[in-house]
């Protein structure tokens, strides 16, 4: 079904039950943060995907202020356009803030309502997989990742070479390994990449945006939607409930790899509390509800960090000065690169955290691009006054992240990619924004991204390898274009192309 149709249905509906929410409406709206009418808003919200919102967030905050409220039929979404007022929501009255909406019917981390099923979750994937202490057990699949994107840039074209695709093998490799236990071929790494990315980019597309909104009504209107999500969903269970069953056989049997936990391994003895609405069901996971987590887990870590590596790259070819003073920086804490690419040479993660520029370097990519330019949705649990305003229970609530790592208020320059600025302070930056937030490409307060540090490791490592085997230019006739394009994150519009040219 077109556009045009979701428009007649949605204004047939609004206008049939206006008189019913008038008399409610018109107590509520007086302290409701500003916005336009609910019949623009409603247009806005169906025909849009989240991050294609962010043009006309900007200019309706430019009219109404920092926080701006969109209605569809009873609906609230409201949006947060400033550090100080998602520090006031997100850090000083967090609980509040930390639902989720209910969307589609699957079960992980991050479309966990508040309550001990997703702080069970939560907790598992952060001590389990990504404490310190696992972090570094994964150096080795990093280290064997590593190599294989070094030795695909170098069967480089001569005009140069599409980098993204490659950064994207890469991440999947690395994430199926700490997922799944096991080192997998070319094809089945694309499969499951394929798969994934499907499911993300057409959830991204906003495409989906009715079944969240009306799950009832949108499922009933939309069942070819309905029908196509229900596809890609069985193409996943049939891409990875093989390889949980594999590994989960290989734990019973006791042929894994000793010492080496896998992210499956933590999901098979999970029991679930029953939560107190009843409507979840607590005891352990079944295959689909692992393939959600595993899903999570994937896109979590591969597109996010994949985008970002992309954008940090280009602002690196498109300005030779910071890539040499970043080279200059590595080579003075482990020395000139050597001639052979072997996993006991490469810069170990320790080397990494000698290097404040490198970390500059890294946090100034995440704030001028940061990959998500909204958090995910949150909803809110009981009514609330902000600035003044009464914010509904139910509403859902968002940031207007991208917009907020540019503020000139904030920011010197904000456009300029401009690395030193994160030296000041000794080089210490909160990216959590528990004093404060001037940035939030991982989110803040208690939703904030559980995977804030392997990213960042995962950034920093990779940058600096890179560097330090190949020094990267623009080829002939080409030159870095930093248009955006929203896909499920915020990508670069012309992907880059770089000439990569060994060093030694
Ligand atoms: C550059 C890389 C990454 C970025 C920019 C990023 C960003 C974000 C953001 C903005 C959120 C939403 C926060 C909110 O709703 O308030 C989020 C949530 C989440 N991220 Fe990340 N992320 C990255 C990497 C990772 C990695 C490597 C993992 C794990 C392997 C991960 C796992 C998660 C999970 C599970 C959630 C849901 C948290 C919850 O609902 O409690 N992320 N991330």
């Amino acid at each position: 079904m077109e556009t045009w149709f979701i428009i007649v249905v949605s204004v047939c509906i609004a206008a049939l039950i206006r008189p019913l929410l008038l008399n409610r409406s018109h107590r509520n709206t007086k302290t409701l943060p500003p916005g336009p009418s609910r019949l623009a808003s409603t247009l806005l919200l169906l025909t849009n995907s989240l991050p294609d919102l962010e043009p006309v967030l900007k200019s309706l905050k430019s009219k109404y202020g920092p926080l701006i409220t969109l209605s569809i039929g009873s609906r609230r979404s409201i949006f947060v356009g400033t550090h100080s007022l998602a520090h006031r929501i997100l850090i000083q009255n967090g609980a509040v803030f930390a639902d989720r909406p209910k969307t589609l019917p699957v079960r992980n981390i991050s479309s966990s309502a508040y309550g001990p099923t997703w702080r069970l979750l939560r907790r598992n994937l952060a001590a389990e997989v990504l404490h310190p202490s696992r972090v570094k057990s994964y150096s080795w699949a990093r280290k064997w990742v590593l190599q294989i994107l070094i030795k695909r840039l170098q069967n480089q074209e001569t005009d140069g070479i599409k980098v993204i695709d490659h950064f994207h093998h890469a991440m999947f490799c690395l994430l199926v390994v700490m997922c799944f236990g096991e080192k997998l071929d070319d094809d089945r790494i694309n499969e499951i990449a394929s798969v994934q990315r499907r499911l993300l980019i057409l959830i991204g597309s906003g495409r989906f945006n009715i079944l969240g909104l009306f799950p009832r009504l949108g499922r009933l209107l939309f069942i070819t939607r309905w029908k196509e999500l229900l596809q890609l969903r069985n193409d996943q269970e049939q891409t990875l409930i093989p390889l949980i069953k594999s590994r989960i056989e290989s734990i019973k049997s006791g042929s894994q790899n000793e010492g080496f936990v896998a992210y499956v391994d933590t999901l098979v003895n999970l029991e679930l509390p029953e939560e107190d609405d009843g409507k979840e069901n607590g005891g352990k996971l079944t295959y689909k509800e692992m393939v959600s987590m595993c899903g999570e887990f994937l896109n979590a870590g591969t597109d996010t960090t994949s985008t970002a590596l992309q954008w940090i790259m280009a602002n690196l070819v498109k300005n030779p000065h910071i890539q040499r003073k970043l080279y200059d920086e590595i080579v003075a804490v482990v020395g000139p690169p050597v001639p052979q690419v072997e996993p006991e040479l490469v810069i170990g993660e320790d080397d990494v955290q000698k290097m404040p520029y490198l970390k500059a370097v890294v946090l100034e990519g995440l704030r001028r691009h940061p990959p998500g330019h909204f958090v995910l949705p949150h909803r809110v649990m009981k009514e609330v006054e902000v600035d003044g305003y009464t914010v509904p229970e139910g509403a859902t609530i968002n940031f207007l992240v991208g917009v907020m790592g540019l503020d000139p208020e904030v920011w010197d320059e904000p456009m300029e990619f401009k690395p030193e600025r994160f030296l000041a302070n000794d080089g210490v930056f909160d990216i959590t924004g528990s004093k404060g937030i001037k940035m939030m490409p991982f989110g803040a307060g208690r939703r904030i991204c559980p995977g804030s540090d392997l990213a960042l490791l995962h950034l920093e490592y990779f940058v600096a390898n890179l560097i330090w085997y190949f020094d990267w230019s623009v080829p002939d006739g080409y030159h870095v274009d930093l248009s955006e394009k929203v896909e499920f994150t915020v990508v670069m519009k012309h992907p880059l192309r770089a000439l990569v040219s060994s060093r030694v």
